[in-house]
């Protein structure tokens, strides 16, 4: 038996009202795969990403995780079952510790439901997230930041933060929107290396939603090109910069496409 795709989208459409914000959109992201997702501003990307984590619902079509349909599932549901999203920095706690923020993320999957009065925060065993947490830390480059607060940190700081926070729920594969906005250039190498490290060395598959070209391009095994909710393009990155459609797509927009 042939294994399934890590993630499966068949025919996902999503309308808001009379919008048709994304259209019938069929693809996979593979096992040890950096998949990336492009498209002018206002493309679907974000919806997209969105119906992926249980945040919306689609209107039609289906989403699998591992060959189980997870279609319309709610987002705890779906990160329990290890489909994990980076944190915005924006999201991570400010005042609490690094420590703390990491300790957070790790209760938060099991928090959730029905489940949250057996499994209160006591239930998890308190030395293992502690474990956990200096591990993950040690990975993104936080070990000496751990007692540091959240708002202390610089902003590529904040950054590796919420993509920490995401490895303490354990994902076998990871959303990532836009993990390089807001970053300078040496951060966003920081930021690429490491993305590239979660593949390589921790076997997670990653689905990258990213406005920056360079390193969209460097990073991605394949990348999905959308426009107006539909695809445009999908492939290499260098078959997706030469192919007519995306350029005609880019033209005229905020983005470069080199
Ligand atoms: N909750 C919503 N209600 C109504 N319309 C929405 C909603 N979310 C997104 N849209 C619309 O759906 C379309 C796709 O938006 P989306 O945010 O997914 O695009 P995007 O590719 O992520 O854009 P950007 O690169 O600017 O973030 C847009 O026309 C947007 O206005």
């Amino acid at each position: 038996m042939t294994t399934p795709p890590r993630l499966e989208l068949r025919n996902l459409s999503k309308r808001f009202g009379g919008l048709h914000a994304v259209s019938e959109m069929s693809f996979s992201v593979q096992r040890g795969e950096i998949f990336g997702l492009i498209g002018p501003n206002g493309a679907g990307k974000t919806t997209l990403f969105n119906l992926v984590a249980g945040v919306h619902k689609p209107s039609d079509g289906q989403v699998l995780h591992d060959g189980v349909d997870v279609t319309g599932k709610g987002i705890d549901v779906i990160a329990r079952r290890g489909i994990g999203r980076t944190f915005q920095a924006a999201h991570t706690f400010k005042l609490e510790t690094v420590r703390e923020n990491l300790r957070r993320a790790a209760l938060l999957q099991r928090s959730y439901g029905p489940w949250v009065h057996f499994w209160g925060p006591r239930a998890r065993n308190e030395a293992q997230i502690e474990e956990s947490s200096q591990q993950v830390a040690a990975f993104v480059g936080l070990t000496g930041q751990l007692d540091q607060t959240g708002g202390a940190l610089p902003y590529g700081q904040q950054k590796m933060l919420g993509v920490a926070m995401a490895l303490m729920t354990s994902p076998g594969v990871l959303l990532m929107d836009e993990p390089a906005a807001g970053l300078n250039s040496t951060e966003k190498v920081a930021m690429g290396a490491l993305i590239r490290r979660l593949r390589d060395e921790r076997g997670i598959d990653i689905l990258l939603v990213e406005h920056d070209m360079r390193l969209v391009m460097s990073l991605s095994d394949r990348i999905l090109v959308i426009n107006q909710g539909r695809r445009i393009a999908l492939g290499t990155p260098e078959a997706v910069q030469a192919d007519p459609a995306v350029i005609e797509a880019y033209l005229g927009g905020d983005h470069e496409l080199a």
